[in-house]
């Protein structure tokens, strides 16, 4: 009864966070909030930017940009956005825009590298939506210019920075349950949750499920191992619908079995269209399983584990098996239960923070220069795009094209 209490309050403070005022924000401050510009009315910038920065004290959610100026009009109205672009070259107006520090970036992928090249000529900070880029070599090149303009870019992989992945994480550094042997990933949402005229679906826009649902399930083998694959043993693509997945490039779902160090075998499904499971009703399958020498740990719901997981670590170890499950909202928790170090300058949480809520803590710690509790790395992101490709090679339907834009000549 108390799980049920607590989770209908978190729901409730998720989506009316108390609002910070903004307390430091006179103008004359070199303390002023960091202005955020976002590139289309995208259907994920309230969970992903606004509803978070309501309740963060230095960030304002500034201008919107959207194609249509009915659609950036009504957008920006319902969100309280207070500067409004659109047209053909709204995109380019907001990143023109003086008094814009930083831009979220969540178009189609295959814009990913565009807009986000764009953001960074124009001397803005970038938030840009997983997967970062179609390619390795995109992510590499968009990486380069940050590092170059001295920006920050950082690609959402908001589950990251949330505490219930990083203790699973430190129960497997602590060697509690020996060393990794397999682990499992897998990331399904069922049919009809994505309609089949979804960006997802569109190869020219840097569609695929590898892309969109594959890349957390990769990047999370890759943090929770620390190491990248070795091979890709197998990867099997499946159509939308009766299409013919070699014709069309685009996998509504895949699987991939991935070799890794130390003979570690790791094993990826996601899908974007999962057939219906009616008994008992399953209309999404997000876990995460490791199995170890002396046991193993699962996390249900490792990408929005504010709403509700499971962290169930069984312990094979000793003359009996233990099994305990684990809550882990916020890193006050973890600090109690593993000791682990925390930045002093930032925030242990809140328990209804978003994954969102606290990617949004650790950009602004990055933009103040204090130390973010942690952070997605231009190698992991970069890698993470590598073994994309290396997944769409092996099951025969090759990478995304390459985004349609080049840098202009210095
Ligand atoms: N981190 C996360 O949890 C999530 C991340 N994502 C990522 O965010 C990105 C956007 O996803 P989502 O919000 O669902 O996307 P939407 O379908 O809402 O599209 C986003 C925006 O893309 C713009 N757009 C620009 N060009 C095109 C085009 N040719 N066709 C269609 N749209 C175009 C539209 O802007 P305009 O308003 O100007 O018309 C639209 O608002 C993806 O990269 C996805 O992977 C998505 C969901 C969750
Ligand atoms: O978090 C997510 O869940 C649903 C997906 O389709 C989306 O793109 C992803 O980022």
């Amino acid at each position: 009864m108390s799980d049920l209490i607590s989770l209908v309050k978190r729901i409730y403070q998720i989506f009316s966070p108390p609002t910070q005022p903004k307390s430091i924000a006179e103008e004359s401050s070199n303390l002023r909030p960091i202005r955020f510009g976002i590139l289309g009315a995208a259907n994920i910038a309230p969970s992903a930017l606004i509803i978070p920065a309501k309740s963060h004290p230095e960030v304002i959610v500034y201008a919107v940009a959207a194609r249509d100026q009915e659609k950036a009009e009504q957008f920006a109205r319902k969100h309280g956005i207070s500067k409004v672009y659109s047209g053909s070259d709204g995109y380019q107006q907001l990143l023109d825009d003086p008094d814009i520090d930083a831009v979220y970036n969540p178009l189609p992928n295959k814009l990913h590298f565009e807009w986000t090249m764009k953001a960074l000529l124009a001397g803005k900070h970038v938030l840009c939506e997983k997967p970062i880029a179609d390619t390795a070599d995109e992510a590499r090149q968009m990486f380069n210019l940050a590092e170059k303009k001295g920006l920050v870019l950082l690609e959402s992989f908001h589950y990251r920075f949330h505490p219930a992945i990083q203790r699973v994480k430190t129960i497997l550094d602590s060697g509690e349950l020996g060393k990794i042997k397999s682990i499992d990933a897998k990331l399904c949402l069922c049919a009809g949750l994505v309609k089949d005229s979804d960006i997802r679906f569109d190869l020219n826009l840097g569609g695929g499920a590898a892309m969109d649902l594959g890349c957390y399930t990769l990047n999370s083998i890759r943090y929770l191992t620390s190491s990248n694959p070795t091979s890709v043993i197998s990867a099997t693509p499946h159509p939308l619908k009766s299409a013919n997945v070699l014709e069309t490039k685009i996998d509504r779902a895949m699987n991939a079995t991935l070799e890794l160090p130390n003979n570690v075998i790791a094993t990826l499904e996601v899908d974007l269209a999962m057939p219906w499971e009616f008994f008992p009703p399953k209309p999404v399958k997000i876990w995460i399983e490791v199995k170890c020498e002396g046991g193993q740990v699962e996390l249900m719901n490792f990408v929005g584990p504010t709403f509700w997981h499971t962290l169930k670590v069984t312990n094979k170890a000793g003359e009996t098996v233990t099994t305990r499950t684990e809550k882990v909202y916020k890193f006050a928790d973890a600090h109690i239960d593993n000791g682990a170090e925390h930045p002093k300058n930032s925030s242990l949480g809140e328990d209804w923070w978003l994954t969102y809520r606290y990617q949004l803590e650790a950009l602004v710690d990055r933009l103040r220069n204090r130390t973010p509790q942690t952070w997605v790395t231009r190698e992991d992101s970069v890698d993470n795009m590598e073994w994309i490709e290396k997944i769409y090679e092996k099951a025969g339907i090759g990478s995304r094209p390459k985004a349609d834009y080049e840098l202009p000549a210095e």
